[in-house]
């Protein structure tokens, strides 16, 4: 729970698992994992996704450390000074040399504080190395400085890419449950997300917003004529449209269901300009539908809802139940059009324009 509210990794050390068969001594790095950034106690802990945990031998690491590279003589002991009260002694590293070591000349060298652990390393020469150097204090703070970098870098290194490796799974995975798998726009789940998040902050901040319902014409009958393969094509090639035609970060292209596509606009009173842009990229796409009663190109039919600034309360359903009339009379008019529908003050205002599409 410290390592959740905190937001630091904590170090568990000197433990022992039941199944383990060597005595060597573990310990276990426990990393949180937010959903989203969050940056108060409280905050991580409603945030926090979980945590992950890493297992690593005090052994490994001093073996594959630079404290290890070749027997120089000195006996090292990891001890835990992180509670003055009861010091431990995690891991004694003998010096791997033949030669006695020599009492009382032993050297207290501090670790950098890091993870909530105060570590210390404990060297005692052994009569070999004091024959050959001339000054034990300056190679142990050599290389403890050294041993210490590189333990941190370990753990940095393979605790952090394991964070990463499941953020990054994380955010495939989220990907793809809010992405249509054909036509790569947002799906219906993303969109009544964003919808209720951006109708909310509408709300807040007295902005507008703009839904448009897109439903291409005929298309069973392009299907009919095309095949249903081609048909798939058709409606990646009308998704690229619909990317191009937005041209905030914060706007939305869905695709609604079969061949209903929506697009939403936040921040948006006029759509108009959306709209037209659309229209005439689907044009200039040409999409040939010989069986279209209205074009001989591929085209849509449009409904938009506005809600214009200042609105109180339009609930998300609301909002798309006036976008489909808007569709619908679009449907009615002959295709090929757009409907738009104005409700400000929470009345509709009636102020409907219909547009004879381009074709
Ligand atoms: N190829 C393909 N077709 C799809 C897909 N999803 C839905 N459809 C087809 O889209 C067609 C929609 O038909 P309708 O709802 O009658 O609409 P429409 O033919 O466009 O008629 P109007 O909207 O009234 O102009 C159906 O034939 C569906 O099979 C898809 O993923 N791929």
């Amino acid at each position: 729970m410290e390592a959740a509210s905190s937001g630091t990794p904590q170090l568990i050390a000197g433990l022992k698992l039941v199944q383990q068969k060597d005595d060597a001594p573990l310990f276990f790095a426990v990393v949180p994992i937010y959903k989203q950034p969050s940056s108060t106690p409280q905050e991580r802990l409603h945030n926090l996704k979980g945590f992950v945990l890493g297992v690593f031998k005090l052994r490994e690491l001093f073996d594959a450390s630079a404290l290890s590279k070749r027997p120089l003589g000195i006996k090292m002991t990891l001890i835990d000074e992180s509670d003055p009260s009861q010091q431990r002694v995690l891991y004694v590293h003998e010096s791997r040399t033949s030669t006695p070591i020599v009492e009382g000349t032993e050297i207290r060298q501090p670790m950098p504080h890091f993870w909530g652990k105060t570590w210390s390393i404990l060297a005692t020469p052994t009569t070999s190395f004091m024959n050959h150097h001339s000054s034990f204090s300056t190679w142990v703070i050599a290389l403890v400085g050294g041993g210490s970098s590189f333990l941190l870098a370990f753990f940095t290194r393979s605790i952090l890419s394991r964070v990463n490796q499941i953020q990054a799974l994380n955010r495939q995975l989220k990907t793809l449950a809010q992405e249509d798998g054909l036509t790569g726009l947002a799906n219906r789940r993303r969109f009544d997300e964003v919808l209720s998040m951006e109708l909310s902050r509408s709300h807040r901040q007295k902005t507008s917003l703009s839904l448009a319902l897109i439903d291409i014409d005929y298309f069973k009958q392009y299907n009919d004529v095309y095949g249903h393969m081609q048909g798939d094509h058709c409606l990646q090639s009308f998704a690229e449209c619909l990317r191009k035609a937005i041209r905030r970060p914060t706007d939305l292209a869905v695709r609604y269901g079969g061949e209903e596509f929506a697009l939403l606009l936040p921040d948006t009173g006029s759509p108009e300009g959306v709209i037209l842009t659309l229209q005439q990229l689907l044009k200039r796409a040409g999409i040939p539908h010989e069986a279209s009663n209205v074009a001989s190109f591929l085209t849509a039919s449009i409904g938009v809802v506005t809600v214009t600034s200042g609105i109180a309360s339009v609930s998300p359903s609301e909002l798309i139940e006036h976008a489909d009339q808007a569709l619908y009379r679009a449907k009615n008019a002959g295709r090929n059009t757009v409907e738009y529908i104005r409700i400000s003050h929470e009345k509709e205002e009636g102020t409907r324009a219909l547009l004879r599409a381009i074709s």
